[in-house]
């Protein structure tokens, strides 16, 4: 389960746990402004986590960390007990090199507002394309792998189509399938249906929900989709001014929340 941890201070060893991802004493500032505030949870294998809170109050940032597009700056973040963006170097952690991160990033897949297609590629191969050059799939088995995923989205006879041909909603779907193809333990979903004609958001939450039941894939999502939270979460984080102010299964959570804070953000958004 999910939800806040005690903070450790960093030492040259990576924490022995059987978590999947863990934040410890996360800080991020953009200039003055504190983003997140030596910010601690973790997720265990397997979990869907949701990420919940007021616009600004961090969520996004928390999964760029994890993709690397930006990097912390206290504490230190662990991923399959590998440090991301730390390296142990005579007894302590140094920051890491591009080739540690590019390894231990590996794990992660993510699914941003845009579906970022690449234009002039069928399907299929927008979603063979990673595997092949980033992991060394052969060509036919990125193949096979693709026609599977395509069919998991409900997309198995499209493969031959280009991104414009496609709806938003379906190129999402392929987005989805693209990040699944690299085999990530962990799929960061960033409010995937907000870029979305309202129609077709919920053939993607379908396909999203399908995967969370019939997968063993980790899940942190950050969604306005509070129904869709309620079905997926194993685990739902309340944030605000960059810290978990409460967490817990879902069913306490937006029937029973115990902060006013949450109380006064459910009551606005649901
Ligand atoms: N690259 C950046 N440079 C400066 N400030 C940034 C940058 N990225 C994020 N921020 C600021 O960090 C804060 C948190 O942003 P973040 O996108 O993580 O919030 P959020 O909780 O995901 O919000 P929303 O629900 O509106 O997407 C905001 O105040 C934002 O303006």
């Amino acid at each position: 389960m999910a939800g806040t941890a005690a903070t450790t201070a960093p030492t040259g060893t990576a924490p022995a746990t059987g978590e999947l991802i863990r934040f410890d004493g996360v800080t991020k500032r953009f200039g003055a402004n504190t983003v997140l505030d030596s910010l601690d949870f973790t997720v265990d294998p397997g979990k869907h986590v949701t990420l919940i809170g007021p616009s600004g109050s961090g969520k996004t940032t928390i999964l760029r960390l994890l993709m690397t597009l930006t990097r912390p700056d206290e504490g230190t973040i662990t991923v399959d007990g590998q440090y991301l963006c730390h390296e142990e170097k005579n007894g302590g952690l140094v920051p890491a090199g591009e080739k540690h991160v590019r390894e231990v990033r590996k794990n992660i897949g993510m699914v941003f507002q845009q579906f970022n297609l690449f234009p002039n590629m069928k399907v299929l191969r927008n979603i063979t394309e990673a595997p092949v050059h980033v992991l060394g799939m052969s060509q036919d088995e990125a193949d096979e792998r693709a026609r599977g995923l395509l069919d998991l989205v409900g997309l198995g006879d499209r493969c031959d189509a280009y991104p414009s041909q496609l709806s938003g909603g379906q190129q999402q779907r392929v987005a989805i399938a693209r990040a699944l193809a690299m085999r990530p333990k962990v799929l960061l979903l960033d409010e995937v249906t907000s870029a979305l004609d309202p129609e077709l958001v919920a053939g993607v939450l379908d396909v999203l929900r399908d995967i969370a039941h019939t997968t063993d894939i980790t899940m942190l999502c950050v969604t306005h989709e509070m129904n869709f939270a309620r079905d997926i979460s194993d685990c739902v984080l309340m944030f605000d001014e960059g810290k978990v102010i409460e967490s817990g299964h879902p069913d306490k959570i937006f029937t029973e929340p115990e902060n006013e804070r949450t109380r006064d953000f459910l009551s606005a958004v649901l």
